[in-house]
């Protein structure tokens, strides 16, 4: 599917439920599995947390996550731990080249039965699931802090708890925080200090309902159409000052690019309006904390004609794709000129914007919603727009409440 993106009518103000967090949702599903008297409300829609949700149907057998890396690193946790299990987990070609070593090494160590079915430190993976008792482990954090979530969503299922020990600089922290946050929520006792995670065994909790925030990394779209606009307003639903999401700091973030988050105490909502019109020549930040902003903002910064410089970026590029390169080549066909290392990017202070540009998505959700935004700017087309449903299935369908006009067509395989 291709989406050709234009200018369209504009509505005074729109009013989008993008629905709940991607990753909310998984930890939450992974946690309902152990405890079944968790009630989730508001539970993502998207790709990512539908094929989570069936993998944990299975207990013998294979189970498909495709390209949802949580679900992949967090199902592994989970099997390896759940006695009886007997799973092959595997994913899309791009999950293969994904590495995962760093997590099945520490739950090998723990006492796991896991083996590589093809290539050593990547899926697809054969997994046995076994009682693990061993309560201390080691783990390097700064790959992907999906294996230290995986670990921590696991601990209460295991009959002494779990100590995590983190090795090197921690990416990614603020997901690693929203995870320990929900184990507390639900009645775990868990703590995070220093380097050291440590959380107790727990077989019963008391019966509890949580409604997911809404997804912040699908609310940056919205921040850079108001960014990149003259007036927009957008109200999104369900949002809160007091997140769990790291991707929240895009507030503040938004704020030197002009745009003003209202946060609606009465409704959980928050309007974006521009209000800034003096904006900043360049733009310097490090993303360590929000990667999957990046993108979002690479964009932004490009189509405001604002010169900027992201660091703190290495694991982009074991992410849907080479982020960072995937970036490179497309703003270079929009005009920009662009410079990336393996942990950065900077792009120069441009005037022009090629029309008519077609951009790929190289099967990364993300590629094809941070380049939407730029319809405001000029025409534009979207090669396989399908890739959204990863993470936000209705995305075409909101854009278009915010006056972006959107036709989407069919293509051919
Ligand atoms: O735990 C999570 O829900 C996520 C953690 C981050 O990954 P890394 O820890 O690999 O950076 C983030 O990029 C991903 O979209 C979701
Ligand atoms: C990196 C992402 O997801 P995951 O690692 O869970 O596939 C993302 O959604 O941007």
């Amino acid at each position: 599917m291709k989406a050709i993106l234009g200018r369209g009518k504009f509505p005074k103000n729109s009013i989008i439920n993008i629905g709940g967090s991607k990753s909310e949702s998984n930890r939450l599903l992974i946690l309902k599995a152990q405890f079944q008297n968790i009630t989730i409300k508001n539970l993502s829609e998207s790709d990512d947390t539908n094929v989570l949700q069936q993998g944990l149907k299975t207990v013998n057998g294979t189970v498909n996550v495709h390209h949802a890396g949580t679900a992949m690193r967090f199902l592994t946790a989970y099997f390896a731990a759940k006695e009886g299990a007997e799973i092959i987990l595997t994913g899309s070609s791009r999950m293969q080249e994904r590495p995962i070593g760093v997590l099945v090494d520490a739950l090998n160590n723990l006492g796991a039965d896991i083996q590589y079915l093809q290539n050593e430190g990547y899926p697809p993976l054969k997994i046995k699931g076994k009682k693990l008792q061993k309560r201390n482990v080691a783990v390097q954090a700064d790959i992907s802090s999906q294996y230290i979530s995986a670990l921590m969503l696991i601990a209460p299922m295991l009959p002494n708890g779990l100590e995590i020990t983190l090795k090197g600089k921690t990416i990614s922290k603020p997901y690693i925080e929203m995870t320990l946050s929900l184990l507390k929520q639900i009645g775990v006792q868990a703590n995070f200090h220093n380097n050291i995670v440590s959380i107790s065994s727990l077989d019963k909790i008391e019966a509890i309902e949580i409604i997911v925030e809404s997804d912040w990394s699908a609310a940056s779209y919205f921040y850079s159409l108001v960014a990149l606009s003259e007036d927009l307003e957008i109200t999104l639903t369900s949002f809160s000052e007091d997140s769990l999401q790291g991707d929240a700091a895009l507030s503040s973030i938004y704020k030197k690019l002009g745009v003003q988050t209202v946060f609606n105490t009465f409704d959980n909502s928050i309007s974006l309006s521009k209000k800034n019109k003096q904006l900043p020549d360049s733009l310097k930040l490090n993303l360590t904390n929000t990667p999957d902003l990046a993108q979002t903002v690479a964009v932004t910064c490009f189509g405001l004609g604002i010169a900027c410089e992201l660091t703190g970026l290495q694991t982009l590029k074991i992410k849907e794709t080479d982020r960072l390169s995937a970036l490179q080549i497309e703003l270079t066909k929009l005009g920009a000129v662009v410079h990336i290392d393996c942990a950065s990017i900077r792009i120069r202070k441009s005037t022009q914007l090629v029309p008519n540009v077609i951009i790929e998505t190289y099967q990364d959700h993300r590629m094809a919603m941070a380049f939407a935004p730029l319809a405001l700017k000029t025409p534009l087309r979207i090669n396989n727009a399908g890739v959204v449903s990863k993470s936000y299935p209705n995305f075409w369908k909101d854009l278009k409440k915010t006056g972006i006009s959107c036709e989407l067509l069919k293509t051919t395989p």
